[in-house]
């Protein structure tokens, strides 16, 4: 059965983890727009998306910082709705056959610096 996360979002596919949650597509349930979620379980020794979702507040409106459309309790699971972001670094990395060019490496440092 489909799992439907804040009331609207129905979960897909996992697109990457981290160090102590899953993140997975989801789709509006009325508008389809395509989402990111993570998922922490609960139980965890040491919950802390929550706290991640107060810093993405903190940081709201920054550059590639994504909007959170919902955070809340979904059964076992604390749930986090994002923006879906673009590839990360490593998957740009991976899909240059894992080398970059120096004027590639100068603009993401370019990037990385001033943040733009
Ligand atoms: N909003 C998003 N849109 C698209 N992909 C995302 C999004 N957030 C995370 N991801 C993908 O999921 C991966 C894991 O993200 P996550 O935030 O869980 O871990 P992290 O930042 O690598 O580590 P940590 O758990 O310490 O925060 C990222 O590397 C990225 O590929």
């Amino acid at each position: 059965m489909d799992r439907i996360i804040g009331g609207k979002y129905k979960l897909g596919r996992k697109i990457g983890s981290g160090s102590f949650g899953e993140i997975y597509l989801a789709t509006h349930v009325d508008t389809f727009e395509i989402v990111a979620v993570k998922i922490e379980n609960r139980r965890a020794k040491h919950p802390q998306l929550f706290y991640e979702a107060k810093l993405y507040n903190i940081l709201h409106g920054g550059s590639g910082i994504p909007n959170i459309k919902w955070c809340g309790i979904d059964g076992e699971d604390n749930a986090l709705v994002l923006d879906l972001l673009g590839p990360s670094l490593e998957d740009l990395f991976v899909y240059c056959s894992c080398k970059f060019s120096l004027k590639t490496v100068l603009m993401l440092a370019d990037q990385m610096v001033m943040g733009n």
